[in-house]
């Protein structure tokens, strides 16, 4: 696995295990990159979708009368657990003396778009990382569709879920160019051609509505055309597989730095992806669940369904979006009006 550092943002886990060409190893090392045996993937694999699953992407699933008490959920837990993709139960994490979580629970189910909001320096960045499994819990586990993760995912002893990274800077490799960048994993890791995977790549560049940009290097983009990019490049897979998994996308604040029109294009990008969505091709999105940690109230209003609100490395409060603003929580309540007095001190 390559990790890519730059510009302040996580690294972005890519494999590594056998450059194809001498350009892409060129890439890696301008880029700093080292490779680590045994590391050799971003994405796990695949399983079908849950069996309360309907069509239309609602869940058959009826709903418990009983609210859940914890963290001042409002959210109603579904009896049957069998569309949980993803679950975080009582993770801490320390960095040094810092005990940044501090017993994260929460659940992403299948078909779900659901925001991670919470004041500065938090640990929802930190959160996601865990998820991804690109830092492991000091105590708590994450379970991947049921199965708990032992360690990093570079131990690849999970199976049954893609799980994709959209970081905020879009952190593309700046001397390859669009084509390479979004068909990076393809070109490394599968068996498909160079003409089979300059396809996928121009039809998911399509999806995110870019066309002709293929041969450009990301410094010949705009800052919106990056992420869109980076978008393309997170729902690319490869079609000669006998199945194609599902898979969640956790978004690192996709819309920090992007002016309001331009936020509303990645909100609603982030949408069609979605299993629930259509993209700009006109056909539903591939992405089944997705996570967006983000400050932005465009965001939160747009692009997602459900909240967790993250303080003092705790959940605090879950609800739906359209409860954010009513609710009763004094931490959520300030949050939300972004007033100086309250409970959140800075
Ligand atoms: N690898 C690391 N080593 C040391 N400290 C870290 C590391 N990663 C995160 N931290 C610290 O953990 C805290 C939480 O960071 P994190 O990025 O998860 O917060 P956040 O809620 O996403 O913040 P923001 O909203 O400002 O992006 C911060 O104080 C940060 O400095």
């Amino acid at each position: 696995m390559a990790s890519l550092s730059g510009s302040g943002v996580s690294p972005l886990i890519i494999p590594s295990d056998s450059f194809r060409s001498v350009r892409f190893a060129r890439t890696m090392l301008y880029h700093g990159f080292r490779q680590k045996k045994g590391h050799d993937k971003i994405i796990c694999s695949c399983m079908a979708p849950p069996h309360n699953l309907r069509n239309d992407g609602s869940f058959a699933t009826k709903l418990n009368d009983s609210i859940k008490s914890e963290c001042l959920s409002r959210v109603r837990e579904p009896d049957d657990d069998s569309d949980v993709l993803i679950e975080c139960r009582d993770v801490h994490k320390s960095f040094g003396e810092k005990h940044i979580l501090r017993g994260v629970s929460f659940k992403i189910r299948h078909g779900e778009a659901v925001g991670v909001i919470g004041p500065s320096g938090t640990g929802k960045s930190t959160v996601l990382k865990i998820i991804a499994g690109l830092l492991t819990p000091d105590k708590g586990e994450v379970y991947i569709r049921g199965k708990k993760r032992a360690g990093l995912i570079s131990d690849g002893e999970i199976s049954g879920l893609r799980i994709g990274l959209v970081f905020q800077s879009a952190a593309l490799f700046d001397s390859l160019t669009v084509r390479e960048n979004v068909g990076f994993l393809l070109y490394e890791n599968s068996s498909m051609s160079e003409d089979q995977i300059s396809k996928l790549v121009t039809e998911s560049l399509a999806a995110v509505g870019l066309k002709g940009v293929e041969d450009r290097l990301p410094s010949e983009l705009s800052g919106g055309m990056k992420k869109r990019v980076a978008l393309a490049r997170s729902i690319i897979c490869d079609t000669t597989k006998e199945a194609i998994e599902p898979e969640v996308l956790l978004y690192d604040e996709p819309t920090a730095g992007l002016d309001p029109i331009a936020s509303t294009v990645v909100e609603d990008l982030i949408r069609s992806v979605h299993m629930k969505g259509e993209d700009a091709l006109g056909k539903p999105g591939n992405i089944a669940s997705y996570v967006v940690v983000t400050h932005q109230h465009s965001t939160i209003r747009r692009a997602v369904d459900r909240l967790i609100f993250l303080y003092e490395g705790k959940v605090v409060w879950q609800g739906m979006t359209h409860e954010f603003t009513t609710s009763t929580n004094p931490i959520v309540q300030q949050f939300a009006s972004g007033s100086l007095d309250g409970p959140i001190k800075y």
